[in-house]
């Protein structure tokens, strides 16, 4: 059986108009390409409502923001709310990227606050996570990762069913690198176990330098839920192409291959 997968596109600060708008029509031309997958379109704010204009109807398309403010800190001066993505008719929000929690200093209590700000309001939060390269080496991933999920575990079964958790290396994001098969899947199956010791099942993607060659290996996983794209989504073509791998024939039903080459990694 195969399993359905999510593809979630980040744009980040990427595009224009002209150019959000070419990517939105490739998908629609070729939706068809989305069997058994899930996408989650996340431009930036100012684009989402022509977005979610533009795929209205398609239910296997929805439209995430990239960010948002937790309510009642200041005035909130350029800031954005979840009761305005809600209003707008946005479903998903990405929280604690690696980009806001480097560039604007954003801590787990920040992300806690957004996390329940977003779940308060219906909205569900892809949660990014995952360690720098420093820390990778010292042998610390799994102690950050527990770190940045600590408080998240509290969560009530039907909000931890909802949430979907972005593992992204920090020193994967943006270079040319993808992190290694066994070292994916031996942080998926860390993340779901410590959901699973207070019976809770979490959807788990993967983000870091995935594109239409690797994608094939990371959909080998079966414990994988899926993808977040940055640069191959800023391509209607790329992204399509990413998108129709991930629902083909067959992506998905090697879990044993990897199983054997867990690596060791130090666990809290
Ligand atoms: O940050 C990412 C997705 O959120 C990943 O970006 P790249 O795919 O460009 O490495």
């Amino acid at each position: 059986m195969n399993k359905h997968r999510l593809v979630i596109a980040n744009l980040k600060m990427n595009g224009s108009r002209k150019s959000v708008r070419a990517i939105s029509q490739f998908i629609i031309q070729n939706k068809s390409r989305l069997s058994l997958v899930d996408l989650i379109f996340c431009p930036s704010d100012i684009y989402l409502e022509r977005c979610i204009d533009d795929f209205q109807g398609i239910d296997t398309i929805q439209v995430g923001a990239q960010d948002l403010w937790s309510d009642n800190l200041f005035g909130g001066t350029g800031d954005t709310s979840a009761e305005m993505l809600v209003d707008l008719g946005v479903s998903y929000v990405i929280i604690g990227h690696s980009e806001r929690r480097k560039v604007h200093q954003e801590n787990d209590p920040l992300i806690a606050k957004k996390l329940e700000s977003a779940v308060a309001r219906g909205l569900t939060p892809i949660l990014c996570i995952g360690e720098t390269q420093e820390e990778r080496i010292k042998g610390d991933t799994l102690k950050v990762l527990a770190r940045q999920l600590k408080g998240l575990l509290n969560f009530t079964e039907s909000v931890a069913s909802k949430l979907i958790i972005a593992y992204e290396p920090v020193w994967a994001v943006g270079s040319s690198k993808c992190a290694p098969l066994n070292e994916v899947n031996s942080v998926i199956q860390f993340i779901k176990g410590q959901f699973r010791q207070s019976r809770r099942e979490v959807n788990v993607v993967y983000g870091g330098s995935v594109s239409e060659t690797n994608l094939i290996q990371l959909m080998s996983l079966q414990a994988l839920d899926g993808v977040i794209v940055g640069r191959a989504s800023l391509s209607g073509d790329r992204l399509m192409e990413i998108c129709r791998l991930s629902g083909v024939e067959g992506s998905g039903n090697n879990a044993g291959k990897v199983g054997g080459a867990m690596m060791r990694m130090s666990v809290v």
